[in-house]
């Protein structure tokens, strides 16, 4: 039900597993697994193993139906700044959606518009044939998919489950692990792009693990996004995501200093931004937050507590595999300062706060 304009703007990737082999390193932790991932943590066992065959789902590019016939069932759990337009976009494009949230009210305007509404992540997979989440951050991914009557409870072979929320690699194993436990098939899916791209379906997905998943649900990330790449394992589309929004984080702390020291030295900053959005270093999130930071205004897109946590995330990265990276490691510190400062829920580049005098 993508228009074909849109059909047309989108852009597959599946990178090459054969290169991907020869370049990768695996991604071995060397420090403790994160609290979240202890065994002291109240998750439902992985049931026994049950080998899968990907012949037994469809690998048709463009699927309507989940092996019965009729449109496939699409739940969505995790109804924030991101999954809310998200699941909107499913609903707006005709697909039948079933949505949950741990706030339950954030459903209403969903089931407004013709969602359905179910008590619990395992009824919301029980009951369809294709499960989103999109949740804040690897404690919630792990309790919604493996805690109790979480979505792999309610996971069955023939069922695939899609986390398009940023999380760690480890973390996606473990949910991969338990999801697949059941039969079920799949696949990470975070998203580059934040909440006007949400709203307008142009996001980048970067996607790893199951590819029959994968192929089956593209005509759903063509909804909601404008290009996808297929990455392989379970883990790489997390690690890709994490070293994008390493990247990004280091790039508005340093774009705030930047502001503040042009004004301290007696320019104006909202010149800077300008100079900046016309040469080399240009880019759109510059463009687009500059002037609201100029005069210390931070509604929220993607909230600064998300960041933190992505460069915590980033951080373990590249310690499991002992990379160097002092300017992710010094643009932590600042994140923290400004979580500190109370900024949590502002966005992101409310940063710039922490460099000022208090
Ligand atoms: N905002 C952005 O620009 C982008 C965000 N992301 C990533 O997407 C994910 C979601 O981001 P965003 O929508 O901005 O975040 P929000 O904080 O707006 O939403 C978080 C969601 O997670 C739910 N949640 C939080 N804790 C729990 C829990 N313990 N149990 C169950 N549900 C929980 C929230 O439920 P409740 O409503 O009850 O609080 C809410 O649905 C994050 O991983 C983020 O890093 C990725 C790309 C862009
Ligand atoms: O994870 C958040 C990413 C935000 C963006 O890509 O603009």
């Amino acid at each position: 039900m993508i228009s074909m304009a849109k059909a047309n703007r989108v852009s597959s990737v599946v990178v090459d597993r054969t290169r991907m082999l020869i370049c990768s390193s695996p991604i071995l932790p060397r420090t403790p697994p994160p609290t979240h991932l202890r065994p002291s943590m109240d998750l439902v066992p992985v049931k026994s193993f049950i080998p899968l065959s990907v012949k037994a789902f469809s690998t048709k590019s463009q699927p309507s139906s989940g092996g019965n016939g009729l449109p496939e069932r699409v739940g969505f759990l995790g109804l924030g700044i991101m999954g809310s337009p998200m699941a909107l976009n499913l609903i707006k494009a005709g697909h039948d959606v079933t949505v949950w949230n741990r706030t339950e009210s954030k459903c209403d305007p969903l089931v407004s518009l013709g969602a359905k509404y179910k008590p619990s992540p395992e009824e919301v997979a029980a009951s369809c044939d294709v499960t989103f989440a999109m949740l804040a951050d690897p404690e919630s991914a792990v309790d919604v998919a493996c805690g109790k009557n979480g979505a792999a409870s309610g996971m069955t072979a023939g069922k695939g489950y899609v986390d398009v929320s940023t999380v760690d690699g480890a973390t996606s194993k473990l949910i991969s692990e338990h999801i697949r436990a059941t039969g079920a098939l799949f696949l990470e899916a975070p998203v580059s792009g934040s909440k006007k791209p949400a709203e307008d379906g142009q996001l980048i997905f970067l996607t790893a693990g199951d590819e029959a998943l994968y192929e089956r649900v593209a005509p759903f990330l063509d909804v909601m996004g404008k290009s996808r790449f297929y990455l392989g394992d379970v883990g790489k589309g997390a690690a890709m995501k994490l070293v994008v929004n390493m990247i990004m984080g280091s790039m508005m702390a340093s774009f705030s200093e930047g502001i503040l020291l042009s004004e301290k030295v007696g320019l104006d900053p909202s010149v800077l931004v300008e100079v900046v959005s016309q040469g080399a270093i240009s880019a759109p999130m510059y463009t687009l937050k500059g002037p609201a930071m100029v005069q210390s205004k931070y509604p929220t897109a993607f909230p600064l507590k998300h960041q933190q946590k992505d460069l915590r995330l980033a951080l373990g990265l590249a310690e499991s595999v002992s990379q160097s990276t002092p300017i992710a490691a010094a643009a932590n510190e600042l994140y923290k300062v400004a979580k500190s400062h109370g900024l949590s829920d502002q966005d992101f580049s409310a940063v710039i706060e922490a460099l000022k005098p208090k």
